[in-house]
């Protein structure tokens, strides 16, 4: 059965009328080449003696490259086009492999700079400011290369992109493009110039230049595209077992995807939607999903560059490679593992879903289904025998190990009032006991008044005396003694307890744990994670954002035994956005340099860009709530006009609180504008508006998004930051932040922020 390549069909011009067609020729083409009906054959004169047509119908004819090897065949797709249209790219049609790096192209023989599918555009904003010529007029390496400015400040319009990074046209030639297409993209100035030309060529050079373009070094891309420094041996690159294994190369997975079955097939050719993340991967996606770990990896990067899509490829890989192995995908919470659990089997229907942690395939579950999950399977091993303490009394101390059930919500602020007279008003605060019980009591398991006198409390900033630990404690034992009472636990203390259970009966439960949304995973949850897993390769993989940490308190890996040494890597393009969407969230971050990563760096944001451009975010402030409401069903009568009302789950209304959402809704309502609330674990009905909460919509996308109510009442005026200690309150106004940019970030083109009166001082300035 020959295999299938799809290639760039799309550059080339598939049309949607014969998709049908086209799936049907391909598939007999799977199953049997020799049929005489398909019509495969070469063309006189072609430039790649491996191209073929074949017969789709009477009018539409297959371009394809054949490659025959160790007695199988493979057919590489590169588009279906009218009879006529077909034979004349058939003889300049080839894929070749790229001499200096060893990846698979597409070329049209003859064709001038790029040897890349169409021809290539003059790189207007030089051609347009009397810079460096255009084509052919080179802005040769050696031309006085004006001062480097820091990247923040780069003036796109006064340098071209490339001489401002200090990219050479001979870096661009060892990096494996053509002389002419070095020659022309050092001359490009501008975002338009760039994306066009870069559109043009090959994929992975494509990505490259946008790469080289916004501050990557040529050492870096070299890495992430797999590119040798060294010369290759060529000597066999024009046999068809070589151009197998360079169609295989990761950078030339960006271009050419192996189609695995018949429903992949389908999908790639009848669904225009058919993500395209799940057939092509950047190259350093790729490399992300695939390759090998020595220990535990973290994986950081902006909002949209595509940390999820990586994890789910490699638990879909890590299955594929082993049937047996167990694996758990997990995250922050239940929605959000719904939503991998979602991608995944769309990734591939026949992954094998693992019940409960510790079975042969993947688990899919948010961190507090596993803790459950754990806590139930060990039952009444968790009160521990004679002679040896129980899991829940070196978590909690001696008390019942019932601790399925939940902890009432405000239980912490009962326990204060019952036992924490003696403390300060400021320390009399469930936000206080919340962070000092999961980042100092639990992990530190402390179980008695004097160890907690005695704990290092790192990382906290509110100071203690003695007689307030005293005092603090005091209040923890109140909330510990009425949960003993109800026989319920926290899910943190389930966590830590999960976590204790599993070190102390040595059961490791899973052979690979891949972890989103790390950044908001406390202590507990963070430990439980490192005892699903011995320590050792592929154990622990960490996708994380720590701009986007919205829960919990700043935390260091290496502290709970997560040891990256140097494994970590970031990821900087943004697949969701559009430039100017992404550049407005980012003002919203504010000052970097007050955001630290999980191993304690500052959390760079530097590189990180769309690929895209779209309309400038818009601000709307009104003068009342009530304008603001009929301003908003303004403008989302006008969305769901453009989307089409069967599609208006794609425009989303995020505000800071759900009473804000339910209001909203009302008032929408009242104007005509039929909006659904989508609360923690309720899903999206299709053709309604959704209306959710910043919290709830992390890690979801919508094509448009209104930001609704960003007033005073939002950023350091949030009624939930009263009760916060001086202390901690620039790291909670940072958090506000953070959740003003993950709400910015959901927008794919447009974004529209609404207030009444004044805005929210986290907006940034001049809109
Ligand atoms: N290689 C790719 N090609 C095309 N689209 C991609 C690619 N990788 C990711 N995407 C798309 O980009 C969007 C963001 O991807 P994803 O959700 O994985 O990013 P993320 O980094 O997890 O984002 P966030 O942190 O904001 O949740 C999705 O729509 C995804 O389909």
């Amino acid at each position: 059965m020959p295999q299938i390549i799809m290639g760039p069909a799309e550059k080339s011009g598939l049309d949607g009328s014969v998709k049908k067609a086209a799936y049907s020729f391909l598939e007999k083409l799977r199953e049997d080449d020799t049929v005489p009906g398909l019509h495969i054959e070469p063309i006189a004169l072609s430039a790649d003696p491996r191209v073929r047509t074949g017969r789709v119908n009477d009018f539409w004819r297959a371009l394809l490259v054949k490659l025959t090897h160790g007695g199988a065949t493979s057919y590489v797709y590169l588009g279906t086009y009218a009879h006529d249209d077909a034979i004349a790219l058939a003889k300049t049609a080839s894929v070749r492999i790229n001499p200096i790096n060893g990846i698979a192209e597409f070329i049209k023989v003859g064709d001038g700079a790029a040897s890349a599918g169409g021809s290539v555009p003059v790189a207007q904003g030089a051609a347009d400011q009397g810079g460096p010529a255009g084509p052919g007029g080179a802005a040769p390496s050696g031309t006085t290369v004006p001062p480097k400015p820091a990247p923040e400040d780069r003036d796109t319009t006064a340098y071209p992109f490339l001489e401002t990074q200090g990219v050479s046209v001979a870096d661009l030639t060892g990096l494996g493009f053509t002389e002419a297409a070095a020659k022309q993209a050092v001359t490009i100035s501008d975002d338009d110039s760039l994306e066009s030309f870069a559109g043009r060529l090959p994929t992975w050079q494509g990505v490259a230049l946008i790469d080289l373009a916004y501050g990557k070094s040529v050492e870096a891309v070299r890495e992430a595209y797999s590119i040798p420094s060294a010369p290759r041996d060529t000597s066999r690159d024009d046999t068809d077992e070589a151009l197998l294994a360079a169609l295989k190369h990761p950078a030339s997975r960006a271009e050419f995807a192996f189609i695995e079955g018949q429903e992949e097939l389908r999908e790639v050719i009848e669904n225009a939607d058919f993500a395209r993340w799940r057939i092509y991967l950047h190259p350093e996606q790729r490399t992300y999903a695939e390759r090998d770990r020595n220990g535990a990896f973290r994986l950081s990067g902006g909002a949209g560059t595509g940390k999820t899509v990586v994890l789910v490829h490699r638990a879909r890989l890590l299955a594929r490679a082993n049937p047996q192995a167990r694996i758990v995908l997990t995250t922050f919470n239940r929605t959000l593992a719904d939503s991998l659990r979602e991608q995944l089997l769309s990734l591939d229907p026949e992954v094998p879903l693992a019940k409960a942690p510790g079975q042969p395939g993947v688990y899919v579950g948010g961190v507090d289904q596993v803790a459950y999950q754990v806590l139930r399977e060990a039952g009444s091993a968790l009160a521990g025998s004679q002679s040896s303490t129980g899991a829940v009394a070196q978590v909690l101390g001696p008390r019942t190990a019932q601790v399925l059930q939940g902890t009432a919500p405000g239980a912490w602020a009962e326990a204060i009032a019952v036992a924490g007279s003696s403390l300060p008003e400021e320390l009399r605060s469930e936000s206080f006991f919340i962070a000092e019980y999961a980042t100092v009591v639990l992990p530190g398991r402390l179980t008695a008044r004097g160890e907690y006198l005695r704990a290092r409390r790192p990382g906290r900033k509110v100071p203690l005396g003695r007689a307030q630990r005293s005092g603090v404690w005091d209040v923890i034992e109140a909330y510990r003694a009425a949960a003993a009472a109800a026989g319920t636990a926290d899910f943190e203390e389930k966590a830590m307890i999960a976590a204790t259970q599993l070190d102390a009966a040595g059961a490791r439960l899973a052979d690979h744990v891949l972890v989103d949304e790390a950044q908001d995973l406390t202590p507990a949850r963070l430990m439980l994670l490192r005892a699903l897993v011995a320590e050792g390769k592929n154990d622990l993989f960490l996708a994380e954002d720590s701009h986007q940490r919205i829960y919990g308190q700043r935390i260091v890996l290496s502290k709970y035994g997560i040891n990256i040494r140097g494994r970590s890597r970031r990821l900087t393009l943004n697949y969701r956005t559009t430039h100017e969407n992404l550049a407005y969230a980012l003002r919203v971050l504010g000052d970097q340099a007050a955001y630290e990563d999980l191993e304690a760096e500052g959390a760079s944001a530097s590189g990180y860009r769309a690929a895209r451009r779209g309309p400038t975010p818009e601000m709307m402030p009104a003068t009342s709530l009530a304008e603001e409401y009929e301003a908003a069903a303004e403008l989302l009568g006008g969305w769901v006009e453009e989307v089409g009302a069967g599609a208006a789950e794609a425009l989303g209304v995020l505000v800071h609180a759900k009473g804000v959402a339910e209001a909203l809704q009302r008032a929408l309502a009242e104007r005509g504008i039929e909006a659904q609330f989508v609360g923690p674990d309720k899903e999206v009905t299709p053709g309604k508006v959704v209306i959710m909460t910043m919290h709830r919509a992390k890690g979801m996308e919508f094509s448009h998004v209104l930001l609704f109510g960003i007033d005073t009442g939002f950023g350091a005026g949030a009624a939930h930051l009263r009760d916060v200690p001086e202390a901690d309150r620039a790291d909670a106004e940072l958090r506000e932040r953070s959740l003003l940019y993950v709400a910015a970030t959901r927008a794919r083109d447009r974004l529209v922020v609404m207030w009444k009166g004044q805005p929210s001082e986290l907006l940034p300035a001049s809109g």
